[in-house]
């Protein structure tokens, strides 16, 4: 059986080392946990475009700059991933939950103190070495 694979598009939001992150409600694939927000790139659209309709939709922001950071495959198992990661470097508008979910700026030295997904970790590894 082929597994699904889901390229997902991720946006490291960041506003003077701070870095704005969302918590996934327990319903959602790895439930509970701390995510940088983003969803499923559609069939025909391009990560950007992805990037930022998700963003819009997720945290009420519009991103007017974004540039690639990194690109993470993971497979979880029951899902395999790929983690399209893009650094947010300018938008508009104030940033805050649309869907209901806990969101929080976080200084980028306190990243690791947060319960992310698995496939999370090198993204966290990689921002408190350059950022
Ligand atoms: N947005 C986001 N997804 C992540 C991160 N890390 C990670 O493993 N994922 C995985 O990427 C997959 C797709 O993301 P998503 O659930 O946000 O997709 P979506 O916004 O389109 O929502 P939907 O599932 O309700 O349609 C999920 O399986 C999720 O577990 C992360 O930091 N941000
Ligand atoms: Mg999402």
């Amino acid at each position: 059986m082929t597994k699904k694979r889901v390229h997902v598009a991720v946006g490291v939001i960041m506003q003077q080392r701070k870095i704005f992150v969302s918590k996934r409600s327990e319903h959602q694939h790895q439930g509970g946990l701390w995510e940088f927000p983003g969803g499923k790139v559609e069939l025909g659209e391009s990560v950007t475009d992805a990037l930022k309709r998700e963003l819009q939709e997720e945290v009420n922001i519009v991103t007017h700059k974004s540039q690639p950071f990194m690109l993470i495959e993971h497979d979880y198992g029951d899902k395999q991933v790929c983690l399209d990661i893009h650094l947010v470097t300018d938008f508009s508008g104030e940033a805050k939950g649309l869907e209901g979910q806990q969101c929080q700026w976080v200084e980028v030295d306190k990243l690791h103190t947060l319960d992310f997904p698995a496939a999370n970790q090198g993204i966290v590894t990689k921002l408190q070495a350059e950022f």
